[in-house]
C-alpha cells in the first residue's frame, strides 16, 4: 500500500481535495486532486485528475440537496473504490480563521475543534464548512490524525500597529483587529520566490486574486500588511464580496432601509463585488468576455482597487522590489495584470506585453525597476508540508 496525505479545502459550495504521496521531500505535485462542487444544490459534481493532468473522475450525483457531510462521504466512497492502493496516514485542512490563538498549524483534538467552532461568526462563508470537513473526516476515518492550517497564521508576524483599528481600546482588547487571510498562499509564495527572483528577501507585494482576493506586503518574506482585515469582506472587490466600504454606509442602510444583520451579511458577502457591480457574473472570465458596460466597469473597479492598495502596501513596506500575481485571476487573466500595471508606471513598474500575454513567470520589461512575476500558488502543498512536519510523518 502507498501512503498518502489527504488535503481538504472546504469552501461554501465546493470541497477541493488533493492527495500527496508521503515522500521525503514532499513532491510538489499531488498524485490526485480535484473537487466536489454544487453542494447545497440538486446536483453535485465530482471531478478529479491525476498528477499528469488526466481526468480520473467526472460524475454528477442528482437528487436531494447534498450537504457537506454527504459530499465528503461521496468523496471518500469514490476515493476508497478507485484509489485502493493508498492508505491515508494524515489529513490536513485549510481552516480560514485561527483567531488570536493560532499562529501556526495545530494537530486537531476536541478542544481545538471547539475553539474553531467559536470562530464561525468571524468567517461565515468558510469556517462552518471548514469545521464540518474536520467532523466528516473524524467520523469516516476516526483513527487518522488531522491537522489544521490557518489562513490567518502567516499574518501574525505583522507589527501590532498594522493589526490595530482606531476603535476604543476595550473593543480592540476583545480581539477585534485585522487578522488577514490567504496566509497559506502567501506562505507558499514566500517560500518559492527565491527560486524565481533575487528580490525575494526585499519588499514584495503579492496579489492573490481569486474568487476571494487580497494583497499582502512582505518584507524579509514575512507579512507586514495586508488588505483583508477582521473578516473576509475587507480590501479588494471580490467575486461576491464588497471589499473596503465606509462603515457609514452600513449604518445608513440599516437605519433607512431597516435591514438587519442577516440582510446586511447577505448583501456584503454574497450580492456585492464583481457580481453586484456587473449584475452579470462573479466570474472574471465571463466579465472579460462581455462587452456590456456594467461588466467592464466591474473589471475596472477590480483593477482600480488593486492599484490603490498597491500604493498603500508599498508605503507600508517602505517601497517595492517585486510584485507577484497569483490565484485564479492573477495567474490567468493577462488583461487584469495589464490594466493594473498600466497605472503603476509611477512606481517603476513596466510590463513586457508579450511575456504577459504568454503568462510567463517574469512579465516585467527590462526597464522595470520592479520585478513583476506570475507564480501559481499551491495552498494544498503548503498544507501537506505542515501536516507532514507536525505529525512527524
Ligand atoms: N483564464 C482565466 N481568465 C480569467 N479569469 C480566470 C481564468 N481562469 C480562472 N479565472 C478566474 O479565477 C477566479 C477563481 O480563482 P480561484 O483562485 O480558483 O478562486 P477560489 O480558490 O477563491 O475559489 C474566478 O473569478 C475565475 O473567473
Ligand atoms: C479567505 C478567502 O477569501 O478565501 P477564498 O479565496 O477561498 O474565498
Ligand atoms: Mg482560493
Amino acid at each position: 500500500m502507498k501512503q498518502g496525505i489527504l488535503i481538504i479545502n472546504a469552501g461554501s459550495s465546493s470541497i477541493k481535495f488533493a492527495l500527496f504521496p508521503h515522500t521525503h521531500p514532499l513532491a510538489r505535485e499531488a498524485a490526485v486532486c480535484g473537487q466536489i462542487d454544487g453542494i447545497g444544490t440538486a446536483e453535485i459534481r465530482l471531478q478529479a485528475k491525476n498528477h499528469a493532468g488526466d481526468s480520473v473522475a467526472d460524475h454528477t450525483l442528482t437528487g436531494a440537496h447534498a450537504s457537506h457531510t454527504e459530499a465528503f462521504a461521496e468523496l471518500l466512497r469514490w476515493f476508497t473504490a478507485s484509489q485502493a492502493e493508498w492508505t491515508i496516514v494524515g489529513v490536513g485542512h485549510r481552516i480560514v480563521h485561527g483567531g488570536d490563538r493560532y499562529s501556526r498549524p495545530v494537530r486537531l483534538d476536541e478542544a481545538a475543534l471547539e475553539q474553531l467552532t467559536r470562530y464561525i461568526p468571524l468567517a461565515p462563508l468558510h469556517q462552518p464548512h471548514n469545521v464540518a470537513g474536520v467532523r466528516a473526516i473524524q467520523s469516516l476515518l476516526p483513527e487518522v490524525p488531522q491537522v489544521a492550517c490557518f489562513d490567518t497564521a502567516f499574518h501574525r508576524s505583522q507589527p501590532e500597529i498594522a493589526q490595530l483599528f482606531g476603535l476604543p481600546r476595550s473593543i480592540s482588547a476583545e480581539g477585534i483587529k485585522r487578522y488577514g487571510f490567504h496566509g497559506l498562499s502567501y506562505e507558499y509564495i514566500a517560500r518559492t520566490l527565491a527560486t524565481h527572483s533575487s528580490r525575494a528577501e526585499g519588499r514584495v507585494v503579492v496579489a492573490h486574486l481569486g474568487n476571494g482576493a487580497s494583497m499582502a506586503a512582505l518584507v524579509g518574506r514575512k507579512s507586514v500588511a495586508t488588505t483583508l482585515g477582521f473578516s473576509t469582506i475587507d480590501g479588494l472587490v471580490m467575486g461576491t464580496r464588497v471589499g473596503t466600504l465606509d462603515p457609514g454606509v452600513v449604518l445608513h442602510l440599516m437605519e433607512t432601509k431597516g435591514l438587519g444583520v442577516k440582510e446586511m451579511t447577505q448583501m456584503l458577502y454574497k450580492d456585492s463585488g464583481l457580481l453586484g457591480v456587473s449584475g452579470i457574473s462573479q466570474d472574471m472570465r465571463t466579465l472579460l468576455a462581455s462587452d456590456k458596460p456594467e461588466a467592464q466597469q466591474a473589471v475596472d473597479l477590480f483593477c482600480y482597487r488593486i492599484v490603490r492598495e498597491l500604493g498603500s502596501l508599498a508605503a507600508a513596506a517602505g517601497g517595492i522590489d517585486a510584485l507577484v500575481f497569483t490565484g485564479g485571476i492573477g495567474e490567468h487573466a493577462a488583461e487584469v495584470r495589464r490594466r493594473v500595471c498600466l497605472h503603476c508606471a509611477w512606481m517603476g513598474i513596466y510590463l513586457n506585453p508579450e511575456a504577459n500575454a504568454r503568462h510567463d513567470l517574469r512579465i516585467s520589461a527590462h526597464n522595470s525597476s520592479v520585478d513583476v512575476l506570475v507564480i501559481p500558488t499551491n495552498e494544498e502543498w503548503m498544507i501537506a508540508y505542515h501536516a507532514q512536519t507536525l505529525l512527524g510523518l
